[in-house]
Formats: C-alpha cells, structure tokens, sequence
C-alpha cells in the first residue's frame, strides 16, 4: 500500500527576475515500510520536493499524498498530518536556546498537547527521550543548551526528535553529512531499522554519500535539473548518478563515491573572474568628491536651520557665566540635613519604577506579539502596533497628570503612569525583537504539529527571552529617571522635593536629592549592564 504518492509535481520559486523552476512533473510513489534515497547533484531539487512532500511549500501544479493527506497546488499542510510524517532539515532546525533533550521532547508536541506540557513533559516522554540521546551518544550532552552542541551533535539530536516524533512517513535531508562514519553508521541504523518493517513505515532520505544510499535504500530516485530521471534499484540508480556527473564536469570534483558539496557546486566560470565593481551612478556625472561636497553643504545647512530655528546661542552661555557659577555655589555645600526625607522618597522612586516596568512588561508582551509580522496576523499587527504607538507618544508627565486627574496624588499614578509610558517603548522593543527571530526552529516546530501557542512557547519565547530581559532592565532604569520627575505633578517620588526645593531656592538641598539620584542610577547601570551582557553572552 502506498503512504506516499506524488503526481506530476512542478514547483516554481517566484524571483524578481523569472521564477525558477525547481520540480517539473515528478510522479513516483513509496509504499509502506519503504527506504527511498534521493540522489542528485547540488541544484538538482532534493531539497525542494522535500520541501513539498513535508507540506512546508505548496506546489505550484500537481499534487502530494502523504499517509492519507492530500496536498494539491497552492495548498500546505494541515497540522494534523504532522502526527504521521515528520522531517529532519538540512540545516537541524533546532532551538538554540533549548537543551539537547528538550528539542528531542518537541518531537512529542502533537502528542502532548496539554497545557502541563507547556512547563513539563510526562516522565515517559523524558525517559525515551535520554534513552535516544544516549543510543545517539549524547548521554552526556543531554542538559547541553544546543546552540552549544558541535554541528554532528545537532544533527544527532535532530535525527533524535524524528525518532522520537516516531511518525509513519520518515522525510530526510541530508542527515548525515555532518557526522562521522561511526556515527552515520549508528543514526542510518536507527532510522532504517527504526521498525520501518514491523511499523509500515517509510523512509525517504536526500544523501550524498552514494555508498550510504546503497547500503540503507530498497530504491533510489535520481534528480537532475528538476527532473526524475531515474526511479529504480540502488545500484543501477548510483550508476545513472556517476555517469550524469562524468557527462557534466563542470559542478567540480565529483568522486565516484560522493557527490560534491552545494557550495563547490555553485562556482561558474563567471564567479571564478575577478569582479569589477559597477560605478556608482553619480560617477558619471560629477564625479564621487563633488557628490559628498554637496552631502556636507546641506547637511551644514540643515544644523544651521535648526539652530535659527530655536534661538542657539553659545554666547548665551558664555555670557551669563556669573549666573551659572552662582546658581552651582549655591548648591554647594549640599545641605545633608534632608538626607533621611530624600533617601525615603528615593526608595519609593525605586519601588514605583520596579512595580511600573514590571507592569508594563506584563502589558506589553501580548500587544508586542498581535504587533510582530513573522508571527501574527496583518489586522492584529496593525491595532497593535498604533496601540504602542500612543502609549509612546504621551511623555510620561502627562500620562502623571492624566491618572493623578483620576486616581489622586501619590505614588500610584506615578506607576500607572510609568506602566503605560513604558509598554509603548517595551512593546516596541519586543515586537522588533520578535521579528528578529532565526525562522527555521519555528518551522521545525511546525513539522512535529506544534499549536501555535506550543511555538510560540517553545520557538518563539526561549529565542527572544534574553533580548526581553535585557531591554526590560534598560527600562528599569530609564524608569528611575522617569519616575524622579513625576513628583512635579504630585505622582509621588523625589520629583517632588526636588521641585519644591528648587522652587525655594534651596539648591544646597537640591544637590543633596541630585547626589542619592546619582548614586542609585549609577549602581543601577552598572548591575543591569553586567546583567544584560550575561543574559546576551
Ligand atoms: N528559495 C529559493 N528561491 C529561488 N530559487 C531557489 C530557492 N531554493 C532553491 N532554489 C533553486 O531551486 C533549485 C533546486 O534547489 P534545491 O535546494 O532543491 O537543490 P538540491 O538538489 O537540494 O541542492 P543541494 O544538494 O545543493 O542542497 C536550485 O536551482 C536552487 O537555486
């Protein structure tokens, strides 16, 4: 019984220039309990009928069926066929952030659904997942973050959360090329004798290495320019390969045994000339030096514009020296005397500042992801995104007004104030960060039937928490600023003596509440500093 067909399959990538063609009419089935290798020279299209027997990419005519799901033009995969076809990419897709074993256990996230699973995996499921890593000689390596894990060490727990995923149809791109022959030896083994007889499983597996595809396939599928052109045992399909090779030379050094790595592949005679820069358009009509002459002339202009514009006066400074040397006398010696009513209205600037980020972290994560374009949807990015764009807006004094005008004077407007400034800022921050993610471990995560929640939780999160906490204590911080003014308008902190005393002309005083703001902010930065380069490291 066949759990793969596939029937005059074409793909078209669409480029700016012409789309290119990378499948044309391919037909062939596997049936239950099959070993299949792909075999081709680089650009041939392994990767890309991969692509669309694994329903990342739609094709653009003909159709896939996989384990019962059928795949017509212009359409993708349904979740639900991921609890019986799972795939190892080229490139691993793993979450770096993750450990070894908790990219094995995301092989179980179509099975394991529950919310519980979110935070902890059943025992079972850990169980067999160690007892992979280990047959996969990672038994050590287990608790390893993977962006740590050599690049054979990645793709072992990759062919691990595969076997773990244990689904009906096994997709395989180049599994083995970063491994040594032990191992590939060991990861063929597993995925061979991985009950595809008992289990009716099949395996379909791209490979380079043409002794492997003879010892692991019952068949062997030759691609060659986006064709099939051969469909038959592995011997004769090996033979069919060598002999494309020895006809076309040009990809580089093929040996008899192993095809010729992607990069090799690529070089042309065109890219083997050396390269000469094409002119810059405005060579041609005044010439380079000219063109940057005139950039610094209306770049001078533009700060000469503005400094009119706002009455800028240097002489203005130098000018009123006797003012400004007796304004800073005054302040010295700070008057010490305020230093316990400073010190109290410091620390709840601190505690507003804690509470008004914390709150506005919480608030700003769910807007930051409606807000990120990889990973929502247009009408929610939109809402969201002019949201955060008001709460950015309003400086943080008139927020101050706005919740003293409904809450009363004190410290609590002061936070509210501070929580809503500062979610436009964070939201921002995070939704950027969002959108800087690496998009492979998402979809990945895809090809085990993750909910878009269990990605967001397990593809999303673990890559942009560092990112988070790092912007977040930079808010902190700012946040202390922010809060010392809000006393100004009666939202509590040390903005309010420092306002009253100016107001008195009592500027030794002022120095003293200047001087504690100093020290906070200056111990403040330096732990978030220290803090943000070990949570980037
Ligand atoms: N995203 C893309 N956009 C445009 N063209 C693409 C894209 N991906 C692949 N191609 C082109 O499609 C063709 C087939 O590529 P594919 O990666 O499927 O080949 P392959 O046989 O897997 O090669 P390799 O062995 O080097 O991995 C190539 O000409 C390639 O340049």
């Amino acid at each position: 019984m066949s759990v793969v067909r596939v029937e005059n399959l074409c793909l078209s990538y669409p480029t700016t220039s012409q789309p290119v063609e990378a499948l044309r009419g391919i037909t062939f089935s596997v049936a239950a309990g099959e070993r299949v290798a792909i075999v081709g020279r680089s650009g041939g299209g392994k990767s890309s009928l991969l692509r669309v027997l694994s329903g990342l990419l739609a094709p653009s005519a003909g159709s896939v069926e996989l384990a019962g799901f059928r795949i017509a033009a212009g359409q993708t995969a349904p979740r639900a066929m991921y609890e019986k076809v799972g795939l190892v990419f080229q490139n691993y897709g793993l979450v770096p952030q993750l450990s070894a074993i908790q990219n094995v256990l995301c092989g179980r996230l179509y099975h394991q659904p529950s919310a519980a699973s979110m935070v902890r995996f059943p025992t079972d499921e850990r169980s067999r997942a160690i007892e992979l890593l280990d047959d996969l000689g990672l038994g050590e390596r287990i608790h390893t973050r993977s962006s740590r894990l050599s690049g054979g060490e990645q793709q072992r727990v990759a062919i691990a959360r595969l076997l773990h995923q244990s689904p009906q149809v096994m997709l395989l791109d180049e599994p083995i090329a970063s491994l040594d022959v032990h191992w590939a030896g060991r990861a063929i083994d597993r995925l061979a004798g991985s009950g595809t007889r008992d289990h009716q499983r099949a395996v379909i597996m791209v490979l380079h290495d043409l002794n492997m595809a003879r010892e692991f396939a019952d068949r062997v599928l030759v691609m060659h320019h986006g064709e099939l052109v051969f469909d038959g045992p592995p011997e004769q399909g090996c033979r069919v390969l060598e002999a494309l090779a020895i006809d076309e030379p040009t990809d580089g050094a093929l040996g008899p045994t192993e095809l010729a790595p992607a990069s090799a592949a690529r070089t042309t005679d065109d890219e083997a000339r050396p390269a000469t820069p094409a002119p810059l358009p405005i060579d041609g009509m005044w010439g380079k030096g000219s063109f940057y002459v005139l950039l610094a002339i209306l770049i001078a202009g533009l700060y000469i514009w503005s400094a009119m514009g706002v009455d800028f006066s240097v002489s203005r400074i130098f000018g009123n020296f006797d003012h400004a040397a007796n304004f800073l006398s005054r302040m010295l010696p700070p008057d010490f005397s305020v230093s316990a009513n400073v010190a109290r209205s410091l620390l709840e600037t601190v505690q507003m500042a804690l509470i008004g980020t914390t709150l506005a972290a919480i608030v700003s994560l769910p807007i930051a992801t409606l807000a990120a374009r990889n990973i929502s949807a247009r009408p929610f990015q939109v809402v969201a995104r002019l949201v955060l764009n008001l709460l950015r807006t309003i400086p943080s004094i008139i927020w101050g007004l706005f919740f003293v005008a409904i809450v009363g004077l004190g410290p609590f407007p002061g936070i509210l104030a501070l929580t809503f400034y500062a979610a436009g800022y964070l939201g921002k921050f995070y939704y950027e960060g969002i959108e800087s993610i690496d998009p492979r471990p998402l979809q990945a995560l895809r090809t085990v039937g993750a909910t878009p929640l269990q990605r967001f939780r397990f593809g999303v999160f673990p890559q942009v928490l560092p990112l988070m906490l790092g912007y977040t204590l930079y808010m902190l911080e700012y946040n202390v600023r922010a809060a010392s003014i809000l006393g100004v308008v009666g939202a509590g902190g040390i903005g309010f003596y420092l306002y009253t005393y100016i107001n008195n002309f009592q500027y030794d005083r002022a120095a003293t509440a200047l001087l504690f703001l100093l020290a906070v902010v200056t111990v403040l930065d330096a732990v978030s500093s220290r803090v943000r380069a070990r949570l980037m490291s």
